[in-house]
């Protein structure tokens, strides 16, 4: 990323999201015992791509969706006009949490998670036939459900995300190839370089590869840490692995 990686923060949409904690306490369940939620007081954003990464079930979903529905878009993905809900799944962390937003509005606003991009290609093509007629022109030409999940991920990437957006994704990872994943980070260095900005929950080394971004290492304890690319366990373990895999596999297998 250019000099523009280093944005002032008030030039970013989402500048900062602060936690209530008498709120979250009113709320109760799960939430109140989540180590992540217990440490946060306010996580600032400073640069137009900031990456989630850590440990599996350290909080990175439940606060990207959190901030996602404080932000009026639907827990489920999509747009701002997207309000389908195949179950209501979502927690109330939303109403816990206080929003600062930068001066200006994005152009668009979108939420993507991997888990629910099945409902988001119904709901496309119930907007389709109920009379958003072209409303697959953004997305590939046709159909969701006519793409594999790869190629439609990115269909929606490519086609309906324009530059001055607002992008919370979820392991947008999950149903690309390696190819296609460094296709992403192309497309996310393009759009951040054309003033949109990412808050993204990711566990794929090459996608938190992008220079310039934020990375938030949720910690097991709790702390939400900023780290470097190369101190990620991601990379590390990634590395370690490509570079001596029989070694790696004896050790795991055997026992050795
Ligand atoms: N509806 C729920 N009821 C109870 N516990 C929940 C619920 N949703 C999530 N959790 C718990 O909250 C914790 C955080 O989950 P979350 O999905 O945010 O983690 P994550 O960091 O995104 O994990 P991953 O990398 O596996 O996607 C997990 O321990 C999970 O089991």
């Amino acid at each position: 990323m250019s000099p523009r990686g280093g944005r002032a923060v008030n030039e970013l949409f989402v500048a900062e999201v602060a936690l209530d904690r008498a709120a979250l306490r009113q709320v109760g369940g799960y939430l109140t015992d989540l180590p992540c939620l217990r440490e946060l007081g306010a996580l600032a954003f400073h640069r137009p791509v900031t990456y989630f990464v850590g440990e599996n079930g350290t909080g990175k979903s439940t606060l990207l969706e959190g901030l996602a529905v404080a932000l009026g878009l639907n827990p489920e993905g999509g747009g701002r006009n997207f309000h389908f809900a195949s179950k209501e799944t979502h927690s109330p962390l939303h109403r816990c949490l206080t929003v600062t937003k930068g001066p200006y509005r994005p152009q668009t606003s979108y939420f993507l998670r991997a888990e629910s991009f099945y409902n988001l290609a119904s709901e496309v093509d119930r907007l389709e036939e109920i009379g958003a007629p072209g409303l697959f022109d953004s997305y590939g030409g046709r159909s969701l459900h006519s793409q594999s999940h790869g190629e439609a991920f990115l269909s929606l990437v490519l086609g309906r995300f324009p530059p001055r957006g607002l992008y919370l994704l979820d392991e947008p990872e999950a149903a690309l190839s390696p190819s296609r994943q460094l296709a992403l980070l192309r497309q996310i260095h393009l759009l951040a370089e054309g003033g949109s900005q990412f808050i993204i929950a990711t566990h794929s080394p090459i996608l938190m590869a992008l220079p310039g971004a934020a990375i938030l290492s949720f910690e097991e304890g709790g702390a939400i840490r900023p780290t470097a690319y190369r101190e990620t366990s991601h990379y590390q373990v990634t590395r370690a692995f490509l570079e001596a895999p029989e070694r790696m596999l004896r050790e795991l297998l055997d026992g050795e």
